[in-house]
């Protein structure tokens, strides 16, 4: 629990800068919460600047939400830099699955560079695993245990830390699960809450080397402040608005009153 809450303080206190090639759906509502939580985003998919931009960021965040050929050419060059400068990089593969480009594209950006974290819905990981093909355009319609097999696959296969998220959230490696049963039934009532999620990690991973307690952190954030909009709102609106609001609240001390996790 102590370095989960000094992953949240190193957060603060350095405010790591957070390369995020994202989707037009979420780019605000991303960039609000890694500057609600302590973290600095900037947004960026310009193949002419890609490269740079990674190598000063802390971090990478490749999200394919909405794909187009130029931004492919953008997210192989990004991620093909966070390799050749050693930056973390998490992968979040929206709606792999849903058409055969995306699935094109996500084994494009896994063979160029392997994710220090894959970060999906419980269909979007099964999708990735070659296992089964359960997404509903962007949204999962399995729950995210019917998922560990997939994960543990990729998580073997890449040598990384993948996690599947939802009503429980576990987090995958080679050789540990850990779960976190935090967070509200409402995240998936707001558009992007996973591309959040994916940030959020990306946000860790800028400060913390452990690839798979970043992502523990991140979702355990991710879920508490759930938990806390949770109980101030009426609503999907409100609840997005009091999210940032928890995120900014957030403490080492709410933290340890409030994660249920086996991590
Ligand atoms: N029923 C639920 N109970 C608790 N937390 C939830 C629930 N559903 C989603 N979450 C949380 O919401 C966040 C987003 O997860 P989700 O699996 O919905 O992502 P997603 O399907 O990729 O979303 P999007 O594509 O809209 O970004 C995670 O932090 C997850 O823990
Ligand atoms: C709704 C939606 N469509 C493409 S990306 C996105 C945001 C959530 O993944
Ligand atoms: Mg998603």
């Amino acid at each position: 629990m102590s370095s989960i809450s000094e992953i949240l303080q190193k957060i603060r206190s350095k405010s790591p800068l957070v390369h995020n090639i994202t989707n037009y759906v979420v780019m605000n509502n991303t960039a609000n919460a890694l500057l609600a939580v302590g973290a600095s985003p900037v947004m960026a998919h310009a193949k002419e600047e890609v490269e740079d931009i990674v190598a000063i960021s802390s971090s990478l965040v490749i999200n394919m939400g909405t794909l187009s050929d130029k931004w492919v050419e953008s997210m192989l060059m990004a991620a093909a830099q966070a390799k050749a400068t050693n930056t973390p990089f998490v992968f979040d593969p929206v709606g792999v699955g849903a058409s055969a480009y995306r699935m094109e594209v996500a084994q494009k950006i896994i063979e160029t560079a392997i994710p220090n974290v894959i970060r999906g819905n419980a269909s979007e990981i099964m999708a990735l695993a070659k296992l089964t093909n359960s997404t509903k355009g962007v949204d999962s319609t399995i729950d995210t245990q019917d998922a560990i097999e997939g994960a543990s696959l990729l998580a073997k296969q890449l040598n990384n830390t993948v996690v599947i998220s939802g009503a429980i959230d576990y987090i995958i490696t080679a050789d540990t699960i850990s779960k976190i049963e935090n967070g509200s039934p409402l995240m998936a009532k707001i558009t992007g809450m996973g591309c959040t999620a994916t940030a959020m990690v990306g946000a860790c991973l800028g400060v913390e080397e452990n690839t798979h307690l970043a992502a523990v952190t991140a979702m355990v954030i991710m879920g508490v402040a759930g938990d806390m909009a949770n109980e101030k709102s009426a609503g999907p609106g409100s609840f997005q608005m009091n999210f940032y609001d928890s995120l900014y609240e957030l403490s080492p001390e709410v933290l340890a009153v409030k994660v249920k996790t086996n991590a």
